[in-house]
């Protein structure tokens, strides 16, 4: 195959000190030629591979993985192709380094290691001139993807002011094949409520208190209303955001706009996958499922809601019927008519138990989690509560006692929040429980002696295709059903199907092929449904997703003034 060319319109230090453009010692001679850099590059060529050996060499020398993280952060800041190249040749390996669990002790200690900026950073103080810096950076692009967050609910690390949003858009590009000079991360600054953040003299975002109420809601606004007018046909999602305000951000702006929040939906759907395919080796049905939902923040209230539509539509039962199957916990206790009102968003009232049911605890305060375990037997429990070791040994006993394969998903992230170690899970099963977890784990053993692969069931494994066949497709909105539609194909390409004792969710190896797939599931169903802005048949759509791949290759360069820059 020939090499691509592009017309490039910088040269020089420019060239070089510009990540998406820059080559290294890859520049060919007739390319340093004409873009003034034979004097600035040592003298021999390199080729892709001889960089990636090298990068890779360097990147063993860290002993750690904040060092490694910190490397692969200063190598995206010079050079993407080889960046993206080392991360597409080693993503077992680097995903853990730059996504998570690492990445949460990277955004943790993000002011001291601090070296260079990244995307758009909008900050309240500044917000009357919020549409100049918009413009500013995003002058001459087409952008297609936009990443936010206002880092309020970092993972379950809480609130870090400043970070996650530039994690998650090199996912996109690494795993969903979106060009990343079409991405951008934005962080919407407005303050912290983090005490050691607000006492540190090298915090590197606004040091106040978090913005609340309207004046939030006004800078929030402003933000997606640029994007709207500028980038209609763009895709916003949003990270990491509180749970005060997730769920309401994503309602209010998703009739108007493809919004996507990723803690909601890219979490609802990828638990709808593995759900399925453990359903799929217990032989039940969705509705036949009795639910425990531990933690029910963004993450936990979005996978209810995703399953519960899941059963209406693919198990044809009513809404009330299909409420009644879940029974979600909180800080204080299982939600229940009777608990105050400040301990029950609005949000989560469609799930509440009555009281009746429960009137053998009433004198007794919180109902805990083992409560809820001995009286309802669950088939399933779900973990999304940032509450380290709450499934303990006596919890998931007490449901194994009741059921052949207890389905238990732990998703808090990162790894040290999980809310049991499936290693435990397993022993305390002897093998019998199905498992994914939010971060990696290593394999568990089971009582013959094979390994037990645990699922990663974390929204990197759907989020990249979703967001990649929403673009493609230019759909104006991200529908519940184009969503259903990617979390069903990632589930019919679970190891489970073909084998029981296999892994419930493909590998995260895989991610960037299960991730197409993904894609073109949620663009044929745009094409299908009418949403999508592109005049497709279902048919081309495959090709057509081909064709828009982004791929981390060096295109050979020519010298234009009136070209890229
Ligand atoms: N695996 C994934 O893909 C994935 C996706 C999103 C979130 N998560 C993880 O889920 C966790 C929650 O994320 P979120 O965005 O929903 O945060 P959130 O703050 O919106 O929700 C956390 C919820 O847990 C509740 N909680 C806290 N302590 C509890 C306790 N001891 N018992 C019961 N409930 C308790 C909180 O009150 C809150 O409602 C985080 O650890 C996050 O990393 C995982
Ligand atoms: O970032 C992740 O690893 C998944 C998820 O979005 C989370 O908030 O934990
Ligand atoms: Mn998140």
């Amino acid at each position: 195959m020939s090499t691509p060319t592009l017309r490039v319109a910088i040269r020089g230090e420019t060239i070089l000190n510009n990540p998406r453009f820059n080559k290294g010692t890859a520049f060919t001679k007739a390319e340093r030629k004409a873009f003034g850099l034979i004097g600035k590059l040592p003298y021999r060529v390199n080729s892709l591979d001889e960089q990636c050996q090298r990068a890779y060499d360097q990147l063993q020398t860290q002993d750690t993985d904040i060092g490694k993280n910190s490397f692969l952060q200063s190598m995206k800041e010079q050079n993407w192709v080889l960046y993206y190249t080392l991360l597409t040749r080693h993503l077992r390996e680097l995903v853990p380094i730059i996504y998570t669990p690492t990445e949460a002790e990277a955004i943790a200690n993000y002011s001291h290691l601090f070296r260079k900026s990244e995307g758009l950073y909008l900050t309240f103080p500044d917000h009357e001139s919020m549409e100049e810096e918009f413009l500013e950076v995003t002058k001459g692009r087409d952008i297609d993807l936009f990443v936010s967050s206002d880092a309020e609910a970092i993972l379950g690390i809480g609130d870090q002011g400043v970070g996650i949003s530039a994690a998650k858009s090199v996912i996109y590009s690494l795993i969903g094949g979106i060009d990343p000079s079409k991405s951008l991360a934005v962080t919407l600054d407005v303050g912290t409520n983090n005490e050691s953040l607000l006492k540190d003299p090298l915090y590197v975002g606004w040091s106040h208190e978090r913005l609340r109420g309207k004046e939030y809601d006004d800078f929030v606004d402003k933000f997606v209303q640029l994007v709207r007018k500028h980038f209609p046909h763009s895709l916003l999602h949003f990270e990491d955001f509180g749970v005060t305000n997730a769920q309401r951000l994503l309602e209010r702006y998703r009739d108007n706009h493809a919004v996507f929040n990723d803690d909601i939906q890219g979490t609802g759907a990828v638990t709808l996958s593995s759900l399925m395919a453990a359903i799929g080796v217990t032989k039940s049905k969705l509705c036949d499922q009795r639910i425990i939902i531990y933690g029910a923040g963004s993450a936990g209230l979005g996978i209810a809601k995703q399953l519960r539509d899941a059963m209406v539509t693919m198990d044809n039962i009513s809404v009330q019927e299909a409420n009644s199957k879940f029974w979600l916990i909180d800080k204080h206790g299982l939600i229940k008519e009777s608990l105050p009102a400040e301990y029950v968003r609005d949000d989560l009232k469609a799930f509440s138990r009555q009281d009746a049911e429960w009137e053998e605890f009433q004198s007794d305060g919180e109902i805990t989690l083992l409560d809820v375990v001995k009286k309802v037997k669950p088939t399933t429990l779900i973990g999304t509560s940032t509450h380290a070791g709450a499934f303990t040994k006596e919890v998931v006993q007490a449901m194994a006692a009741e059921c052949d394969r207890p389905i238990i998903f732990p998703l808090s992230n990162p790894s040290k929040l999980v809310e049991v170690n499936p290693k435990d899970a397993n022993d305390w099963t002897n093998g019998k429980a199905l498992l994914a977890t939010g971060s990696p784990f290593p394999p568990a053993k089971m009582p013959n002696g094979k390994d037990y692969i645990i699922a990663e069931c974390n929204n990197a494994l759907i989020y990249p295709g979703l967001g990649f066949g929403a673009m493609i497709s230019q759909s104006r909105c991200v529908s519940d059903t184009m969503i259903i539609a990617g979390a069903r194909r990632l589930a019919s390409l679970s190891p489970a199907l073909k084998d029981p004792d296999d892994a419930l969710l493909p590998d995260f190896g895989d991610a960037p092929s299960v991730n197409f797939e993904v894609a073109v599931a949620v663009a044929e169903q745009a094409v299908e449904e009418g949403s999508a802005g592109v005049d497709w048949k279902k048919e081309e759509v495959r090709e057509k997703a081909k064709e828009k791949l982004w791929k981390p290759v060096y295109e050979e360069y020519l010298y234009d003034e009136n070209g890229e820059k």
